[in-house]
């Protein structure tokens, strides 16, 4: 009884590619997950581990960077063609190829800031003890994100340290915000619209040397506008955009082509109160992540 090899194919799954084309104020953002899958003459890798013939899935994810820089994005599909072609053509064991894109929905909120849709939750927590109540509110998963406006330098740097310094980087986060009521006769769906478009807003507005800049400039912005509101917490993780490094295709990367990264990620956490905030109570208490 003989054994063989029968269909296969290979490639790189999930390459997360960010290309922001800069050359109008108003920036154009696409966010893809590409994957490429090559057929072709491959036996000789599967049954003896000949790799003459291997594009390696390596090779095929800098292409996907290197031609977003040479050629820009436009549509997935004209994407997806111009690299499928490329394969084929340029490589004589593969005879086929199938790109896959996923393109990942942005709204504008700015010339350069950009909001994820659907996904986010409006939440409550509400305590009550017998004679008094706290109302605890927020939001999670508010996702959003600065084409520039953004640096991050003058930290130490130790025998660890790799990060280079930027004075021009994306910033992203998924924004984790709770805020505690200071009284109960309130408004509430007003108020959280409001607290909701001021956080926005200064996320899109604050020109960033660090997250955690952000995360106080946008508590104290509520703080600032809504009496009602004691106090703020936040949580925002650093969804971070590595820029991707084309110098060894020859060419440069004007802040246009960016590898989305998933994890690890930086979390950036803190509160911003009222000094004169009323006691919380037990308002925080068992509240997931922010206790
Ligand atoms: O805004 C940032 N804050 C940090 O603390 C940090 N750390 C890091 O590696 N990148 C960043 N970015």
């Amino acid at each position: 009884m003989g054994i063989v090899l029968g269909a296969n194919q290979y490639g790189k799954a999930e390459v997360r590619l960010v290309h922001v084309d800069r050359s109008a104020p108003q920036h154009v953002l696409t966010d893809l997950n590409v994957s490429t899958h090559l057929r072709g003459a491959f036996d000789a890798t599967y049954l003896t581990g000949d790799n003459s013939s291997v594009l390696a899935t390596d090779t095929q994810k800098n292409t996907v960077y290197a031609f977003a820089r040479q050629f820009g994005v436009g549509e997935p599909e004209e994407f997806a063609l111009r690299l499928g072609r490329h394969f084929v053509q340029s490589q004589e064991a593969v005879t086929g190829a199938q790109i896959e894109i996923d393109q990942l929905p942005w709204t504008r909120v700015g010339d350069h800031s950009f909001s994820r849709p659907g996904g986010e939750r409006r939440t409550t927590s509400v305590t009550f003890d017998g004679s008094s109540a706290w109302v605890v509110s927020g939001l999670t998963d508010l996702v959003v994100l600065n084409t520039t406006g953004s640096e991050f330098h003058g930290f130490p740097r130790d025998e660890y340290t790799t990060l280079p310094e930027t004075t021009d980087r994306i910033l992203a986060t998924s924004v984790t915000a709770r805020w505690r009521y200071s009284s109960l006769d309130l408004d509430f769906g007003a108020l959280f619209t409001g607290i909701r478009s001021r956080m926005l807003e200064t996320f899109a507005s604050t020109h960033s040397l660090a997250l955690q800049q952000t995360l106080y400039a946008m508590g104290s912005a509520v703080l600032e506008d809504f009496a009602e509101v004691a106090e703020v917490r936040l949580s925002m993780p650093n969804k971070h955009h590595y820029l991707a490094d084309l110098t060894p295709f020859g060419l440069d990367n004007p802040n246009q082509v960016f590898i989305a990264g998933d994890r690890p990620y930086g979390l950036i956490e803190g509160q911003v109160l009222r000094e004169e905030a009323p006691d919380a109570g037990s308002a925080w208490q068992f509240v997931p992540g922010f206790a």
